[in-house]
C-alpha cells in the first residue's frame, strides 16, 4: 500500500513537473513572438488612414503576424480628434489610448498659456501608457497629438519610426525627428527641407495607402451611389474635414455641370447644404468605407491638394484639378504638393481666387475632354508599394531590435 502511495506520488510529481514546464516554455514562446505595436497619429484623416494600409499590405510580415494574433496594435490618439471615431469604427481588434493635447500655435491665443501644461500632461499619460503595454516600437503619422507620445517613447528606448506625408515638413515632424530612429517621406522632395543633422535617417518611402480603397468596381459604385452609368462622374472632396471656400465656389457651378455629369460632392461634417432638384447629384458628409466606391466611379477628382488625396487619386488613376489650401489658412504645404504633381503631368493646379464660375467650368470641360491623355500620365504616378515597404521596415526593426535584448 505504502510503496504504491510512493509510486503514484511520483507519477504526480513528474505530471505536474512537466505542466509547469510546458507552461513556461509556452509563456515565453508567447513573450518571443508578441510585439506590441504602439500607432500614433491624428487631427485628419490623412494622420490616420496611413497606419490601416500598414495591417492591409497583402505579404507583408507586419500584417501576416498580426493576422497571426502575434501583434497587439495600440493607438493613442486625442479625445475628441477624428482618429477616434475612425480607429473605433473600423479596427474592432485595436487599443484605443487617448491623451491629453495641447498645439503650439505660432500665433497669439489665450490658450498659449494653458496648451503647454496639456502638453506636459499627455507626455506624462504616454509615457505610463507605453510602459503598460510594453511597447515594442512606435509609429507616428504626425498630427498634435502624436508628439507627446514620441518624446515619451524616446525617454523609454523605444524605436521610433516617423513618416511626414506632405513635401514640407511640418512642426511635429521637426520636433520629433531628433528623437526618431528613420524619418520617412513621401515625396523626394521633403529630404532636402530637413536638417542636414538629421539626414542620415530620412528615407523615401512614398505614401501608404489601403488596398482596400481598389476593391471596387465602377458598376457597383454606380450603384452604391445610384447614379447614370451614362454620364461621367465627377467628385468633389475638400480632404477629410470638408472645406468650406471650396463648397461655396462649387454650389455655384454644380446647377450647370449638373446638366451633362453626374456628381458626388463629400463636403465635410457639419457642412450640409441644401440643392433641390438635382437628380444625378450626390452629397455626403464624410465616406467612410464608402471612399472606395467614390474613386472607383470617379473620372474627374476636383479636391484640396492634401497630400493622402492627391496621392490615393493618382494610385486610382483618377485624373484631378487641386485646389491647394492657400497660405492664409496653412504653411503652404498643399501648394507644394499640388506643383509638384503638376509638374510630373499627374494633376492640374489653380489658385483657389482664379477658380471661378464660368472660367472654372471651362477647365472642368476641357480636362474632362483630355481624360484619356491624363489618365496615361498618370500611369507613372506610384501605387500600392509604399503599404508593404512601410510595413516590412516596422517588421526589421521589430526583429532586430528584439534580437538585441
Ligand atoms: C486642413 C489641413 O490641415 N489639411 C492637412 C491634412 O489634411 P487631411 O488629412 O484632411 O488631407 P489628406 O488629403 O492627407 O487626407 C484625407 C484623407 O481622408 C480620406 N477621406 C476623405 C473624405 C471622405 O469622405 N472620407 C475619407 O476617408 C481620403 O481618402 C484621404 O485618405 O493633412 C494632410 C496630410 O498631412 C495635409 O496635406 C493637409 O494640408
Amino acid at each position: 500500500m505504502k510503496i504504491k502511495s510512493i509510486i503514484i506520488l511520483g507519477i504526480a510529481q513528474i505530471i505536474f513537473k512537466h505542466l509547469i514546464e510546458m507552461a513556461q516554455r509556452m509563456a515565453q514562446k508567447e513573450s518571443e513572438n508578441h510585439f506590441n505595436v504602439v500607432l500614433t497619429g491624428g487631427g485628419t484623416a490623412g494622420h490616420v488612414w496611413p497606419h490601416f494600409a500598414l495591417f492591409e499590405a497583402s505579404n507583408s510580415a507586419l500584417a501576416k503576424a498580426f493576422q497571426e494574433n502575434k501583434i497587439n496594435v495600440h493607438y493613442v490618439g486625442s479625445q475628441s480628434g477624428m482618429e477616434k471615431d475612425l480607429v473605433l469604427s473600423n479596427q474592432p481588434t485595436w487599443k484605443y489610448y487617448s491623451i491629453a493635447t495641447g498645439k503650439l500655435r505660432r500665433y497669439f491665443s489665450l490658450k498659449n498659456f494653458t496648451d503647454p501644461f496639456l502638453i506636459l500632461l499627455g507626455i506624462i499619460q504616454a509615457f505610463i501608457l507605453l510602459g503598460k503595454v510594453k511597447a515594442s516600437i512606435v509609429f507616428s503619422k504626425g498630427g498634435f497629438v502624436s508628439a507627446p507620445v514620441v518624446w515619451a517613447a524616446w525617454l523609454r528606448g523605444i524605436p521610433i519610426i516617423i513618416h511626414e506625408s506632405d513635401a514640407t515638413p511640418a512642426l511635429a515632424t521637426k520636433l520629433t525627428i531628433p528623437f526618431a530612429l528613420k524619418a520617412l517621406v513621401a515625396f523626394p522632395e521633403t529630404i532636402k527641407r530637413i536638417s542636414p543633422l538629421f539626414q542620415n535617417r530620412v528615407i523615401e518611402i512614398g505614401l501608404p495607402i489601403r488596398e482596400s480603397l481598389f476593391s471596387a468596381t465602377k458598376e457597383e459604385s454606380q450603384k452604391y451611389f445610384s447614379l447614370s452609368p451614362e454620364r461621367k462622374t465627377i467628385l468633389i472632396f475638400g480632404g477629410s474635414l470638408g472645406a468650406q471656400s471650396l463648397n461655396k465656389k462649387m454650389f455655384d457651378i454644380i446647377p450647370e455641370l449638373h446638366n451633362n455629369y453626374n456628381i458626388i460632392h463629400i463636403v465635410g461634417k457639419g457642412n450640409k447644404f441644401e440643392i433641390p432638384g438635382l437628380s444625378n447629384y450626390r452629397q455626403l458628409e464624410f465616406l467612410n468605407d464608402g471612399m472606395k466606391f467614390a474613386y472607383a466611379c470617379a473620372d474627374l477628382a476636383i479636391c484640396r491638394a492634401g497630400a493622402s488625396s492627391i496621392f490615393e487619386l493618382a494610385a486610382a488613376r483618377v485624373p484631378m484639378i487641386l485646389i491647394p489650401l492657400g497660405m492664409h489658412a496653412s504653411r503652404g504645404d498643399q501648394i507644394i504638393n499640388a506643383r509638384i504633381f503638376m509638374n510630373k503631368g499627374w494633376a492640374q493646379s489653380i489658385d483657389e481666387n482664379t477658380f471661378q464660375n464660368n472660367s472654372a467650368i471651362q477647365l472642368i470641360e476641357s480636362t474632362i475632354n483630355s481624360l484619356e491623355e491624363r489618365k496615361k500620365a498618370l500611369e507613372s504616378a506610384p501605387t500600392k508599394e509604399s503599404a508593404m515597404k512601410t510595413a516590412d521596415l516596422i517588421w526589421e526593426i521589430l526583429l532586430k531590435n528584439e534580437n538585441n535584448k
